[in-house]
């Protein structure tokens, strides 16, 4: 079995060293029909547009995976007309995007952690990454709405099994004082996520309200931002996917508070999982063995994370405990860091070649940066005040007495 894979898909050769008889690894954005011709299998990423063009020469293609959440580049009725199995990796990077959107409250509300408690929060989209996103911000004390209309006709319950108590509008949404954007990229159905959010709508938001998105940029225009912080320069804008992409405009880079290059999945673990859940996929819909390996077996063990309880100040233990759990968020997810490394890499270079620095920005991300999940770092609950010790737990730490 011949696979093609993108050069960017961590341990593909370890995954499918056993059912391959070759292995190729190629960039993902520029992959050609030409290069399809004689595989088997198709292991891409979201850069990677799966349409009749690219696989016009595709003839002995029996299998087409992406290791991502989002499947907005994949034409999926195509694959079903060409009776090509297909699989994506739905969840496997939710719980990184959740600790990104933990680090960038936190970072956000630098100087007094715990007022981030007392803050009404919005989900728009309120599935994998959403729902989890839900719980864990609820798990924290913070109340939580949640937006997700074909969730709520649905009647469907969260991936705890647990319905939403707390629906609302679009309209509702943007009364809160944040804002956090996590749906797919659609633009059918009854509700299209194409430019979802307006200028107008954004414009709704109480002052120093703080919007975020980490589902995918075509959800709200570049223009619409840039319109409404224009308009009201006191919103607060956190960006890590945009629109276009990768060729974003720097002014809106420039309005954003935080801005990151769509790494906010970018976990170890999200992505190894990815790549895992392709492999399970094709063993399943080719009836080939399973894997062997496991997540854990693919990663190496994370120390224990070291915190000083000294520097958070004991006056108050609530406030000491949310001063803690900012320290260790920020030290295993840093979207301070990575947004200062973002801009520096789109700046260094000239306009026309801010594509390739966006891809670069991604690339080397994955490849050194080695974030592991909250729910992977060890925290010692010795020094620790038991209010910090389960303030950190319910954050998703692995808190060892
Ligand atoms: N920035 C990143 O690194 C990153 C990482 C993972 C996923 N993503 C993006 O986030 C998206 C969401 O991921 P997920 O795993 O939670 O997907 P999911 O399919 O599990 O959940 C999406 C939710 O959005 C809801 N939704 C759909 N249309 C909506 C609308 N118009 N208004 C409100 N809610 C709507 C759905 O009902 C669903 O509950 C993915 O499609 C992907 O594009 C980005
Ligand atoms: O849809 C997803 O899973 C995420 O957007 C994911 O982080 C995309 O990463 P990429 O495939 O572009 O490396």
């Amino acid at each position: 079995m011949r696979i093609l894979a993108d050069e960017n898909m961590p341990a593909v050769a370890r995954l499918f060293a056993d059912v391959a008889t070759e292995i190729r690894t190629v960039p993902g954005r520029t992959l050609t029909p030409e290069q399809l011709a004689a595989v088997d299998v198709l292991l891409v990423r979201s850069v990677t547009r799966v349409d009749a063009a690219l696989l016009a020469q595709a003839s002995q293609l029996r299998f087409v995976g992406t290791a991502t959440i989002g499947t907005d580049h994949i034409d999926q009725p195509l694959l079903q007309q060409r009776q090509i199995a297909f699989a994506s990796a739905p969840g496997c990077n939710a719980a990184g995007v959740v600790d990104y959107v933990l680090g960038a409250l936190l970072a956000q509300y630098a100087d007094n952690p715990a007022a981030l408690a007392q803050a009404r929060v919005a989900v728009v989209g309120a599935g994998n990454v959403g729902g989890r996103l839900t719980t864990r911000l609820r798990a924290l004390g913070l109340a939580v709405m949640v937006c997700d209309p074909p969730r709520e006709q649905a009647c469907l319950p969260d991936q705890d099994g647990v319905s939403e108590p707390c629906f609302v509008s679009l309209q509702e949404a943007f009364t809160a004082d944040i804002v956090c954007c996590h749906t797919p990229y659609t633009r059918a159905g009854d509700w299209p996520t194409h430019h979802m959010i307006s200028a107008d709508l954004l414009q709704q938001l109480p002052l120093r309200a703080l919007f975020l998105n980490a589902g995918r940029g075509g959800v709200v225009s570049s223009a619409a931002l840039l319109a409404a912080t224009r308009a009201r320069p006191d919103l607060r804008l956190v960006l890590d996917v945009w629109d276009p992409e990768p060729d974003l405009p720097l002014a809106l880079l420039e309005r954003a508070v935080m801005g990151t290059g769509h790494i906010a999945g970018y976990s170890a673990e999200g992505r190894v999982r990815g790549t895992l859940m392709l492999r399970q996929a094709l063993a399943e819909k080719l009836d080939l063995p399973p894997p062997e390996l496991k997540v854990q077996d693919l990663l190496p063990p994370v120390p224990p994370l070291r915190l000083d309880s000294d520097a958070a100040g004991a006056e108050q233990p609530v406030a000491q405990a949310w001063q803690l759990l900012q320290q260790a968020v920020l030290q295993v997810c840093d979207p301070l860091g990575d947004d200062a490394r973002f801009r520096a890499a789109l700046h260094a270079v000239p306009a026309a070649r801010r594509g390739q620095a966006f891809d670069q920005y991604r690339k080397t991300y994955a490849a050194e940066r080695d974030r592991r999940e909250l729910a992977s770092v060890p925290v010692e609950r010795a020094g620790l005040s038991a209010t910090a010790a389960d303030l950190l737990h319910r954050a998703g730490f692995a808190v060892h007495s």
